[in-house]
This record gives structure tokens, sequence and C-alpha cells, in this order.
């Protein structure tokens, strides 16, 4: 089954309350109009209700089965205020909260924080810097993972063929322990996705033919995440060809379980990612799914400002999908 018709399946009719901070956004808009009138989620958009409302009217979308709240005119902000206030524990005062907290994003995440939300979508308008740093500071991570980091889930024909890339959003620099935290985290995604993930960590060298720290942080990554989770096949340091072909593996990495079969390909740190899931969505025509932020306490998911509505439409439904695993 296509993996989106499986994780509509789990999600539908459950009311699964979904964030959207990007409310007079289109193509943020259609897709939660979209979800709302199929059932999959119950979507809560952010932003003045005039204006929400005139980009659906000029747009002939009906914003029925939606719920809009405006930070501005939010009845329950003080409790919000005083929440964010605890949370942050000696980083904002009253003061500083009541201002942050009229920027959507923080809002959006608050909502989820406090469980008026299961999950939140946003990053079709702001960077990615400012759709996580509010979940970094008040959702953060599970118990077990210092560091969120960012997938894609990377699908092209129907689904025949579906790859993880990550971490091609967050983490700018990992180090080798935070890399193979990585590695786990993003095998634990692939699951979640129905895939049986044999683990790349990806380098320009396969197996000690180039030397450099660079090379030598993966490799040191690799054996920090095979004994971190021996349950999963992971291997490295591979280039994508050995990683990827089977008979360039056969000739680099012989004796590997992983080379030549990797469905799952960590990169070792976010310029690699970040332009190599681009390339291959853009010149080898996958769809890019993503970032799903991995590791963090309640959903939240950050799109690419290039994404269409389509890719908000199923971002969500991943998110939604996350948020009912994780009750
Ligand atoms: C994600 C990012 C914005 C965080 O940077 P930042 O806001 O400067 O982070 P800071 O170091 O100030 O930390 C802010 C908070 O987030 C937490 N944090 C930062 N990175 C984190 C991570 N990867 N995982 C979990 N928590 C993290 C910090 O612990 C801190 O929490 P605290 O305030 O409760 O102490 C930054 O790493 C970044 O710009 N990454 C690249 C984003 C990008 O442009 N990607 C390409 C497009 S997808
Ligand atoms: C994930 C990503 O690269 O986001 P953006 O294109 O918005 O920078």
């Amino acid at each position: 089954m296509d993996i989106f018709e499986g994780l509509k399946q789990k999600i539908k009719g459950q009311k699964i309350k979904i964030v959207f901070p990007e409310g007079t956004e289109i193509r943020v808009l259609g897709a939660a109009v979209r979800l709302g009138a199929e059932g999959l989620v119950d979507p809560i958009v952010i932003g003045n209700v005039d204006e929400v409302t005139g980009v659906a009217d000029k747009n002939g979308l009906k914003t029925d089965g939606l719920t809009i709240l405006d930070p501005a005119t939010y009845p329950e902000f003080d409790q919000m205020v005083a929440a964010f206030v605890e949370r942050r524990k000696g980083k904002a005062t009253e003061d500083q909260a009541r201002e942050i907290l009229k920027d959507a994003n923080y809002f959006g995440t608050m909502l989820t924080y406090m469980d008026l939300a299961d999950g939140m979508v946003s990053g079709a308008v702001h960077s990615t810097g400012d759709t996580v740093r509010p979940a970094l500071q008040i959702i953060k991570t599970k118990p077990g993972v210092s560091r969120t980091s960012g997938a894609f889930l990377m699908v092209r024909g129907n689904g025949q063929e579906k790859y993880i890339f990550s971490d091609c959003a967050i983490n700018i620099n990992p180090g080798a322990q935070e890399l193979a935290e990585i590695a786990v985290e993003t095998a634990k995604t692939a699951e979640m996705f129905g895939i049986d993930p044999k683990v790349a960590l990806l380098s320009f060298s396969t197996k000690g033919s180039a030397k450099s720290d660079e090379v030598a942080k993966v490799a040191e990554a690799t054996k920090i995440a095979q004994e971190l989770a021996p349950q999963y096949e992971i291997d490295g340091e591979l280039q994508f060809d050995a990683a990827y072909v089977s008979t360039v593996a056969k000739q680099k990495a012989p004796d590997s379980k992983v080379a030549g079969q990797a469905n799952v390909f960590v990169f070792p740190e976010i310029q690699s990612g970040n332009i190599g899931y681009k390339i291959a969505q853009r010149f080898g025509n996958f769809e890019a799914i993503g970032p799903v932020l991995q590791g963090l306490n309640k959903p939240v998911s950050d799109l690419s400002r290039g994404c269409n509505e389509e890719d908000v439409y199923k971002l969500s439904i991943i998110t939604a999908g996350q948020a009912i695993m994780g009750k």
C-alpha cells in the first residue's frame, strides 16, 4: 500500500489537531482546508480571522472546517504567557513572553506544548531557524536524545522507491557522537515509514580509502551508532555509490551488509545533506517530504520555502502520523 494511504487510514477520524502558523499563505491554507474536509486532521490556523478568510474567499476555499486563532485576541493568552515563562525558567520575563508569543511560530508551538494541539507544520514562509527555534526551546527533545535533526522522506515513482535522507536541516556540523545519534534516530524514522533500515553514513571515502579529519569523524560516528543500536544494520564510512550501487559496493566494501543496499543515507554535515536532498528532488524528480524533525517530545515539521500545497498536505499527514504514534 502507498505509504500515505497507510498513514491516512491511521489518522482519519482521529481528530488530530495540527497547527498551521502561516494561516494567510495560500499553499498552507489550501492544504489545511483539504485535510480538514477529508477528516484527516482538525486544522488550527493562526492569523487574523479577516485576513485568513479574505485569502480563503479570494481562492474559493471554505473555512468552515478550520479553527482560526489570532494571538492578538486569544482569550487564554495570559495562561499561555505564564506557561511560557515557567518553561523558559528565567530565560524570559513576563513582558518578553507577551512580545514573543505574538509570533505565530511561538504561539503555535505553545499550543502544541500545552496539549491544545497535537503537532505543528510551518516553514512555507519562515526560515528553518525561525520555524524550529521555538520547538527546540519549548518542546525539547525526548529523554535519551540530545539533538533533534531533520529527515526527508524521498519518494519516486508512486512510492516504489523510498529512501530517508538526514540531517538535511538542523545540525550544521555535528560531532561524531551527535552524528551517531542522528543515524540511530533516522533508522527509527525509517521504520515509521515502513522501511527496514539499512543505514549508510556517507563520506567522500569508503572504508579508509581517504584519510582526513572529516572521514575519521564519520568512521567514529559509525562505530558509536553500531554500539548504540546493534539492532540496526548501520555501516560507514561509505561513498554514495558504494552505499547505493551493488556492483560498486562489491568492489569498495565487499564485507559490508549495508553497502549496495542502503535505504537510509546519513550525511556528514548539513551542507552536503541540504544540497544532496535538493539535487535528488530537482534533478532526480524525487518528491522530498520534510524535514520531519526527529527526537522531539511532540511533532513539529518544517517545510521548505520552495514547497507546494501537496508538500504541505503530505508533511501534515506525516506529522499527524507521528502524533498518533507518540500517543
Ligand atoms: C536550528 C538552529 C536555528 C538553532 O540555532 P540557535 O537558535 O542559534 O540555537 P541556540 O544554540 O541559540 O539554542 C537555542 C535553544 O535550542 C536548543 N538547540 C539548539 N540546537 C538544537 C538541536 N539540534 N536539538 C535540540 N535542541 C537544540 C539549545 O539547547 C537552546 O535551548 P535553551 O534555550 O533551552 O537552552 C541552528 O542550528 C541553525 O540555524 N541550523 C540550520 C538551519 C538551516 O538553515 N537549515 C537549512 C534549511 S532546512
Ligand atoms: C529544508 C530547507 O532547505 O528549507 P528552505 O528551503 O526553506 O531553506
